[in-house]
């Protein structure tokens, strides 16, 4: 993180916590919703100042993942048989969600889950609870609205009454009020007009080189892999490729199912036979 980070991280560095372990670290987690078993065996490694994407379509698993990351599974009714979490080398694993926002990460969750009848400033002041010392807050409070001026303008008009791209700006800069080190975005570009999905895309550009450790779940495959160094894929509940992002995207499974691409004709006059990279397994 660059010296002059308007929002340098300043929590307590638990003990049990080295910059040797650093980032977070998904290792054979089992999820499961009753009878459904949601996850089956995921392992991911995500460094610190990374930005890394999950893609899958629906169905797949990347919520659940985000929940058992951020301790929200338990709102949900889910379980983990099995698996761990950990981040900076301390496990995270059976942590409540307000213990996991302690420890640095903190997550969007899909659909821009603003309280609608709450003002804009109160929503934000709703994402520092649990952050120690008002200037700490006030620091945060000035990097989100710098990064969203909308939100000062709108600051005391209710959150309900904001358009789509607004109220993820919104969700967005709630989580960053706790001013997270790893963020965990669900889908922020879902129902969003391209213009203001690329919005959303330049601010997880620049948060990550603020320094914020980013893990991107998306359906919007393209975004996610312009977005990201390395990616994984994940098809019920496994996953089934990983690798760097520019790789992923050159491979022909994931121009066809995710990318929409059509493969041409075999044999076609003048095309040359497609190159199909190798995916290596990515261990940070
Ligand atoms: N609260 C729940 N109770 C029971 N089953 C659930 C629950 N939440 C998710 N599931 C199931 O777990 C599996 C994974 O769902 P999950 O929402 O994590 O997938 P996803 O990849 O995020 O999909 P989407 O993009 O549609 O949200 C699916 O089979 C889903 O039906």
């Amino acid at each position: 993180m660059a010296a002059d980070d308007p929002l340098p991280p300043d929590r307590p560095v638990p003990e049990t916590e080295t910059s040797e372990g650093g980032g977070l670290r998904v290792r054979d987690l089992r999820v499961s919703y009753g009878p459904v078993q949601a996850l089956n065996g995921v392992s991911l490694e995500v460094p610190q100042g990374s930005v890394v994407a999950v893609l899958g379509s629906n169905g797949a698993g990347k919520s659940t993942l985000l929940r058992a990351i951020s301790g929200t599974l338990r709102f949900h009714r889910g379980s983990v048989p099995s698996g761990s979490v950990e981040y900076a080398g301390a496990r995270l694993s059976g942590l409540d969600a307000p213990a996991v926002v302690a420890r640095g990460i903190t997550q969007v969750p899909e659909g821009r889950r603003v309280f609608g009848r709450m003002t804009v400033a109160e929503n934000l002041r709703a994402g520092t609870l649990g952050v120690r010392g008002r200037k700490a807050a006030a620091a945060a409070r000035e990097h989100v609205l710098e990064l969203f001026p909308v939100l000062a303008e709108r600051a005391g008009q209710r959150a309900g009454l904001l358009s789509g791209g607004e109220q993820q700006m919104l969700a967005i800069g709630r989580a960053l009020m706790a001013r997270p080190r790893v963020l965990l975005l669900d889908e922020p570009t879902l129902g969003l007009a391209p213009l203001m999905s690329a919005r959303i895309a330049d601010t997880v550009r620049r948060i990550n080189s603020e320094g914020t450790t980013v893990l991107l779940v998306e359906q919007n495959a393209a975004m996610a892999l312009s977005l990201a160094s390395h990616a994984y894929v994940l098809e019920v509940g496994e996953v089934v490729m990983s690798g760097p992002a520019d790789e992923l995207a050159a491979s022909d499974e994931v121009r066809r199912r995710y990318l929409g691409e059509v493969d041409e004709e075999p044999g076609a006059e003048g095309s040359a036979p497609a190159e199909r990279p190798v995916l290596t397994r990515w261990s940070a």
